[in-house]
């Protein structure tokens, strides 16, 4: 099977060497295009990759019926619609660590060129002006930098700032007094960081509590003189009021590599002399744009051959070494969910999954997404998946519940799930039996012991002699060869179960005529 890949932005030729060597890859580079045109081609794709150019919008992924996968070359998703990534199954990969080092050293050459005023002095003197008294700038050393992020890139350009003598004062959720103390920086609130520093710079993705983070009031706070510096997201810093803070000479200048709207050719901060600029080069080296394209080529070969990604942006990573643990289960998770489903005649508004014995020591999310993910296929088919498994769940109105327990009656591990609808409660338990594999222990109250795969059948009937053989006779009728049968009890003479697995699809007409038989209540007909 091959697999078809639309590069839609400009990404290293030396990084996609990887897409180039896999035989079950094609890709074609086709960037520039208008969204009309790429929203008529992306239905022939089963995966894009993007730098931040490209708008994946709600309406692109709409159109993308055989997406699977979007390869962020990049840190930031801001420009793909994530929500609508996950409602249509597709997972999103990012490259996180690629072009941290640049994006850092790019920050500090803002901080350098914005204290002595470079650009500005370069270009008058391209102008035929030599200044020299206008272009006086500030030194770096003793002064305080604010760091807003204190993630990868923020970590970097505090270590690279402490190379220039600068004092350090950070800010970021995930940042303690003890760890800023052991990195040799000064840790503290927002306000403390805008009233103390005098260069703030800010290193967080943008996100609704990140929107205008540094506004009219966060300049208010700020020492006169302050300068400012953007090389994460346009957006983090309010423009309107970043314009007002410099013209009312608070603020002493403003290094920009990330704006609201971009591109743009004609923007208000550039017409102050205070205000230096990039167009969004903070990623843009050689060694970066190299390091992204392979890590997230990488990571789209890895999902085509149904490996674990590295770096899922809208699907939870589980390390290696938790995954090798549950791994075996998954079949059996997804497996219980398909069969519970096929036993429920209502509308499921609530599924527990009981994780017992050794799973209850386990990190059981992924089971969980499988178990789900089970359940929905029978009405979802092959759209449901683990990115979205959740949410559809979720927008069906199903809440899910786990629990752990270490009681497992007599199993070393069991798994239960169990659906709550508005007139029954079905449940259905399995375990992984050591050396022996998956195995389907108890159906409702009736125990049993059944491998969870090809076509099982499950009848309820009365418990009564002749019912078994008139089964039987009437499968042999249709040819069906029964390969397993298994049989339990309430009570002598009262109601029971049978789970037959059996060579091949039991047909309807097979199904309706079972049903009619004298003492057989029920039969539902499952394909694993
Ligand atoms: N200009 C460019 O070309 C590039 C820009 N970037 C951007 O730089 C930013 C940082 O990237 P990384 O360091 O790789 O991300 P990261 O995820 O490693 O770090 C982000 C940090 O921001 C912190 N944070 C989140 N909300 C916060 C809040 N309200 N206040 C303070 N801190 C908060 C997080 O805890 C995290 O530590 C991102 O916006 C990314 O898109 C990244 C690469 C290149
Ligand atoms: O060079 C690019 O594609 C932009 C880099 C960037 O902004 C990011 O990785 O978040």
């Amino acid at each position: 099977m091959t697999f078809k890949i639309l590069i839609a932005d400009p990404i290293s030729e030396e990084g996609l060497h990887v897409l180039r060597t896999t035989p079950t890859i094609h890709f074609e580079v086709a960037t520039d295009l208008t969204p009309d045109v790429l929203g008529e081609q992306i239905v022939d794709f089963d995966a894009l990759l993007v730098r931040s150019q490209t708008q994946v919008t709600r309406e692109l992924i709409s159109k993308a019926a055989n997406l699977k996968i979007i390869g962020r070359a990049g840190v930031g998703v801001d420009n793909i619609d994530l929500d609508a990534a996950t409602e249509h199954g597709i997972i999103v990969v990012n490259a996180p660590n690629g072009n941290t080092n640049s994006a850092a050293e790019h920050t500090m050459a803002m901080i350098m060129a914005l204290s002595r005023k470079i650009p500005q002095a370069y270009y008058a003197l391209k102008n035929h002006q030599w200044d020299r008294k206008k272009y006086v700038g500030v030194e770096l050393k003793n002064k305080t930098l604010g760091v807003i992020g204190l993630g990868r890139i923020g970590t970097e350009v505090a270590s690279r700032a402490k190379g220039q003598r600068m004092n350090i004062m950070a800010y970021d959720p995930f940042l303690t007094e003890e760890k800023a103390d052991k990195m040799g920086i000064r840790y503290g609130s927002v306000q403390d960081v805008l009233k103390e520093a005098d260069f703030i710079t800010v290193h967080t993705p943008l996100l609704k509590e990140t929107k205008h983070l540094i506004n009219a009031e966060a300049f208010e706070l700020m020492k006169p003189g302050v300068q400012i510096i953007n090389c994460a997201r346009g957006g983090i810093i309010d423009e309107e009021a970043l314009y007002e803070a410099i013209v009312s000479k608070k603020v002493a200048g403003a290094a920009m590599d990330v704006f609201e709207e971009e591109p743009f050719l004609d923007h208000k901060l550039l017409t102050l002399p205070e205000v230096i600029a990039t167009p969004h080069l903070g990623g843009s080296t050689i060694e970066a744009q190299e390091s992204v394209a392979v890590d997230v080529s990488e990571d789209v070969i890895r999902f085509f051959s149904g490996d674990l990604v590295r770096n899922p942006v809208n699907f939870p990573s589980v390390p290696t070494d938790i995954m090798n643990k549950i791994e075996p289960y998954f079949h059996l998770a997804e497996n219980l969910g398909t069969f519970l489903i096929h036993l429920t005649q209502d509308v499921i508004e609530e599924v527990n999954i009981y994780y017992s014995g050794d799973l209850s020591e386990m990190e059981v999310a992924p089971l969980t997404r499988n178990t789900v993910k089970g359940l929905l296929k029978r009405y979802h088919g092959d759209h449901v998946n683990d990115v979205n498994a959740l949410y559809l769940a979720n927008k069906k109105g199903i809440t899910i519940h786990e629990h752990k327990t270490s009681k497992s009656r007599g199993f070393t591990n069991l798994l239960t799930v169990e659906v709550k609808t508005k007139t029954e409660n079905r449940r259905v338990s399995g375990t992984l039996l050591n050396g022996l594999g998956p195995r389907i222990v108890k159906v409702d109250q009736y125990s049993v012991d059944v491998i969870p795969d090809g076509h099982i059948v499950v009848i309820h009937h009365q418990d009564q002699p002749g019912v078994i053989g008139r089964m039987g006779n009437l499968l042999a009728q249709h040819d069906i060869n029964i390969a397993t049968m298994q049989v339990d009890r309430a009570d002598i003479g009262g109601e029971a179960i049978m789970l037959l697995k059996i060579d091949k699809h039991l047909d309807e007409d097979a199904m309706n005529e079972l049903e009619k038989l004298d003492d057989i209540y029920h039969v539902t007909a499952i394909d694993l």
